[in-house]
């Protein structure tokens, strides 16, 4: 079995001559911490302690300024290359987010908060900054550095370069410790994160019902909490990263102060050392803790962007496991696309859905649909009419059974083609902010003329309503738009419809009463698009109910009966008690 590579890993390699850029930068910049801190000896022993003239030191005054400077413009380097970095693999992740949400399959895109997943494409993307940005530099720093500083102050004095030895690993000990509970921590800040969103975005869609309930301070108490709940997790990281900056700084203070009272007994009680060589040494020490030190720092900010990405990379599993279920090969493909340019003929087969555990459960199969065949779905609320339509059309996988359409199951059909041959018009079709004629385009998968546009509204009965406006299809209609009725929505949904010109027609008929006149435009537009299509209707009204080839009668999740309208009211009678009750007030 393939080993999964983590995202980290996978961005890093990416990056692999960063990386390599990093480590020989690194090395540069140690060897300008080692030789600065040598010629700054060297001038304070000759200045101050030989009493040289200032011009037999100019020159080395100069080499030191210019050692300097070097070791300025190297640590700029390692800073341009870490963000570099940075940039690159938000830009990789962002894009490859996005890229799965719009690309993953109708279950994975219908499941979870909508707001949770804003906030991981951009939230929890930028906090990945710290890894690349500063973890990963200061790691390669503390890889090369440390080891270098540690060899010259073992050549310069080996009882200084054990005790850097032997405390230093102190530090390490406490980076991991600390690192550990952090990362734990920041992944719980982006749960915590991610319900905020989802409540917030949930509020702020569900405003005007909030409000009608008065329920809109009960809903801001909500968001409060959620937002509490946020607050005290990202302070719990900030409470454990002051403890470990003040726990580094304690350490760092702790080992120097050694380094520098041994030094002070062997220069000045033993006179076994020459004032430079300490120095020298005295100088490198800092330099070698403050690495340490701000490595410790990376750490935590690097292990509360591993929280961040390890959120991005459940995120992009989900939808990557799907993308390979539904791997079609190029052949498959083509068969695909062949097969659906007919009115396909569909079979259930012993299909078994459920939403949860224990929740309601649809059983049914076989069920048969002819191609290019008229069905309607009825049954009362909650039988599960939409749930049969969601299944058929995509939208909800089965537990078990199989879905066949013209004789290959569902599942082994490509998505983009199945969807490409379908339309589904729901109750509530989404409507975006844009003109009419925009929201008409989106039914087909191409460019489409002005004339295609306005034959489809004209088809749907919807050019009527667009000749009551000042700007007709140039109307804008969405949020922050001009709203539209129950009807007007759906032969916008139909008009979307002509465009495509599918060869499934999923239709989930409205349940208010339309106008007579508007009942008619969408039974004839219907009428029209079914002419080359397989249909499947839930069903409320009786036209559509009597005008059916087949009728499906489902009752608590199961195909209770099916038949034409006559021969189910002979044999039904709860069809018929249905048909009495529910269809009165319908269209006769
Ligand atoms: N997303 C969901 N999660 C959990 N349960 C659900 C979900 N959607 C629907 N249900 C439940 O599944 C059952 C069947 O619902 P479904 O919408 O299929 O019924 P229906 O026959 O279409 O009803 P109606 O005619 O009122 O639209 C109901 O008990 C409903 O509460």
């Amino acid at each position: 079995m393939k080993k999964k590579t983590s995202l980290t890993a996978q961005q890093l390699s990416a990056q692999r001559n960063r990386l390599v850029y990093l480590a020989f930068i690194s090395l540069a910049l140690g060897i300008a911490i080692a030789g600065q801190a040598a010629l700054l000896a060297e001038a304070v022993q000759r200045i101050f302690v030989e009493s040289a003239s200032f011009p037999s030191v100019a020159g080395l005054l100069g080499i030191l300024l210019a050692v300097m400077a070097t070791r300025t413009l190297l640590s700029y380097g390692n800073g341009v290359i870490g963000l570099r970095m940075a940039t690159t693999a938000k830009t990789n992740m962002r894009t490859a987010v996005l890229k799965n949400f719009f690309q993953s399959s109708m279950p994975v895109t219908l499941r979870g908060h909508t707001g949770g997943k804003v906030s991981i494409a951009l939230d929890a993307v930028d906090e990945s900054d710290g890894y690349f940005s500063q973890y990963m530099p200061r790691m390669v720093e503390a890889a090369v550095i440390p080891i270098l500083l540690l060899i010259v102050t073992f050549t310069l004095h080996a009882n200084s370069g054990f005790i850097m030895l032997f405390t230093a690993p102190f530090i390490l000990i406490f980076m991991i410790l600390v690192g550990l509970k952090t990362k734990k921590k920041s992944e719980e800040k982006y749960s915590q994160l991610a319900e905020f969103a989802g409540t917030f975005l949930d509020s702020l869609q569900g405003l005007v019902t909030l409000k009608i309930f008065g329920r809109a301070n009960r809903q801001e108490q909500e968001i409060e909490r959620s937002s509490l709940g946020y607050r005290d997790a990202t302070m719990t990281i900030l409470r454990i990263a002051f403890t470990n900056t003040f726990m580094l700084e304690s350490i760092v203070m702790l080992s120097i102060g050694i380094v520098a009272l041994e030094l002070a007994i062997q220069l000045l009680v033993l006179k076994s050392m020459s004032f430079h060589t300490a120095f020298l040494v005295l100088l490198l020490v800092p330099e070698f803790y403050s690495l340490l030190k701000n490595t410790g720092t990376a750490f935590h900010s690097g292990r509360t962007s591993m929280g961040a990405i390890r959120k991005v990379e459940i995120i992009l599993e989900e939808t990557n496991d799907r993308n390979d279920q539904m791997e079609l090969t190029e052949e498959g493909r083509a068969s695909a696309k062949e097969l659906l340019t007919l009115p396909p003929s569909i079979e259930l087969d012993n299909v078994r859905f459920q939403y949860a555990p224990g929740s309601f459960e649809l059983k049914v199969g076989p069920i048969k649909v002819g191609t290019g065949q008229n069905i309607a779905i009825v049954g009362r609320s909650g039988s599960g009419k939409t749930t049969l339509l969601h299944l058929i059309s995509g939208l909800l996988k089965p537990k078990s059974g199989a879905i066949l359409v013209n004789g290959t199951p569902l599942s082994q059909k490509d998505e983009t083609i199945w969807f490409e041959h379908i339309s589904y018009i729901t109750q509530h079709p989404y409507i975006f902010a844009g003109t009419f004629a925009d929201n008409i385009a989106i039914g087909a998968g191409r460019n489409v003329t002005r004339e295609e546009i306005e034959k489809a509204a004209e088809e749907a009965g919807l050019s009527g309503v667009a000749a009551k406006l000042e700007q007709g299809l140039d109307t804008f209609v969405g949020e922050g738009g001009r709203g539209l009725s129950g009807g007007e929505k759906q032969r916008l949904s139909l008009a979307r419809a002509f465009l495509k010109r599918p060869t499934l027609i999923l239709f989930d008929e409205p349940t208010v009463g339309l106008d007579l006149r508007t009942e008619r435009v969408l039974q004839r537009s219907i009428a029209a698009l079914a002419s080359t299509a397989t249909m499947i209707t839930v069903a409320h009204r009786l036209y559509t109910i009597r005008h059916a080839d087949n009728i499906l009668f489902m009752d608590h999740g199961t195909l209770v009966s099916s038949g034409n309208h006559d021969e189910l009211m002979k044999r039904l009678p709860s069809y018929a008690e249905m048909v009495d009750v529910q269809l009165k007030g319908g269209l006769a």
